[in-house]
């Protein structure tokens, strides 16, 4: 394994070795920044940093296992994760457990690019074999042209993000030796002034379908939809017969999918370009907005489209959706300090109906860098879900507008099912 480092915007260093793809040298990285800006300037398009490898935001994810659900979670498009978990990689990996739904229409390599995160960072890479029929870490982040960094401090790393927050950094291997000359710590630095902070990226365009896709409810699993340990047996499986779920797709995770097909209902995927006269075309009972990467305040067209779809059909969202049916209804978001990445995030709900207890908590499902201001909610907009370790909002409620949302993912995958009975609920609204 070659020495390699994580270097933080500013100029924080820690070290560590490469495993999967190689680490590459500033130089290399240099090169490909300067192409891709080349590339970006004269296809006319705005954001193509997001296909760097090897640089992004800087965010820690508390939880235990699912390394293989979080490499594959749309909404980590463009940031660097470290798994504050000590040991990765003890049980291989499967391609079935990706998490990443369909990607209809989108070119080839779009859809060979498995991996969405940046790089992973761990304290310790296990080496050993892994059950068969699964591949292990390394290779499988080498086959996806994505580098590891293992030995590296990530409790002092974690620290280091929750005191002064996160932000961009960069993996890469020193040219010689095991340190950086003075001249690759200048190219370093630049590249990371030069590279956008993830307040104010919209990476959207990225992720999901690009062209319509339905799934139908009688289909038993969904091409799509395959492989997945949580929501195979779904305790409310067949209930809600039926229902046709119109789905923004800004990314979505795959296991969205699977539990609202569990639940009996058929599926029409839109690509995030589409307005709000075709998803309301499309006759649904409901439409539900996706996770998905980046900053929720810059999607102009998506919070216009759901602002006319206000009132005119149920709105569901979950994380990214959440957050863009937060902004139509007037409401505004906020970049957090280091936000909420792990398994272990409590919530508690404030609004409840009907026989349900009062007052629950959950132990939740998080992914999320940006969150809804409270302050900034229209009258009629409730907070249905509250973090209970920061007070932040985790979800909406409009009763009038039959609106249902969460910021948190009761998907799970990874994490704790505590909270899947949300997709009940979210049927409810119907
Ligand atoms: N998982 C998500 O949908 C993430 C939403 C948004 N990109 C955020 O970081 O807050």
């Amino acid at each position: 394994m070659d020495h390699a480092l994580l270097i933080l915007s500013d100029g924080t260093v820690f070290p560590g070795k490469s495993f999967g793809a190689p680490a590459p040298t500033l130089e290399e990285m240099a090169g490909a920044a300067a192409h891709e800006g080349r590339e970006g300037r004269e296809g006319g398009r705005s954001d193509l940093s997001c296909r760097l490898r090897d640089i992004g935001e800087v965010v820690f994810n508390t939880a235990m296992s699912g390394y293989g659900e979080v490499l594959t979670d749309p909404s980590y498009t463009g940031q660097i994760v470290v798994m504050t978990y000590p040991h990765a990689g003890n049980y291989g990996i499967d391609e079935a457990w990706s998490e990443t739904g369909p990607q209809e229409g989108r070119s080839q390599s779009a859809r060979a690019r498995k991996v969405k995160p940046a790089a992973l960072i761990v304290r310790s890479l296990y080496k050993g074999p892994v059950p068969e029929g699964r591949t292990k870490l390394a290779d499988y982040l080498a086959r996806n042209s994505i580098t590891g960094l293992t030995g590296v401090d990530t409790r002092a790393l974690t620290l280091d993000l929750r005191r002064r927050g996160s932000r961009n950094g960069l993996v890469c291997r020193p040219a010689q030796g095991s340190d950086l000359t003075p001249e690759e710590t200048e190219l370093a630095l630049k590249l990371l002034r030069d590279f956008p902070a993830m307040e104010g990226r919209g990476l959207i365009d990225t992720v999901g379908t690009a062209s319509m896709v339905h799934l139908p409810a009688s289909s038993t699993s969904p091409s799509a939809l395959t492989s997945t340990s949580a929501s195979t047996s779904g305790a409310a499986a067949g209930t809600d017969q039926g229902r046709h779920i119109v789905f923004y797709d800004c990314g979505a995770k795959a296991n969205i999918l699977r539990e609202f097909h569990d639940l009996g209902c058929s599926l029409t995927l839109f690509p995030a370009s589409a307005t709000a006269e075709e998803l309301l075309a499309a006759g649904g009972d409901a439409v539900m907005i996706s996770n998905g990467p980046g900053d929720p305040a810059v999607l102009g067209h998506q919070v216009e489209q759901v602002r006319k779809l206000l009132g005119k059909t149920p709105l569901l969202g979950i994380c990214l959706g959440h957050q863009i049916i937060a902004e139509a209804v007037g409401a505004e978001t906020f970049k957090m300090k280091f936000g909420h990445h792990g398994v272990n995030h409590p919530v508690r709900e404030e609004v409840w109906q009907g026989e349900r207890e009062k007052g629950r908590v959950f132990v939740t499902s998080q992914n999320h860098g940006f969150a809804v201001r409270e302050e900034s909610l229209p009258e009629g907009v409730l907070v249905w879900f509250r973090n209970a370790n920061d007070n932040t909002v985790e979800g909406l409620w409009d009763e009038r507008r039959r609106i249902r949302t969460a910021q948190f993912h009761p998907e799970s995958a990874p994490g704790p099912i505590d909270s899947r009975w949300i997709f009940s609920a979210f049927l409810e609204v119907i």
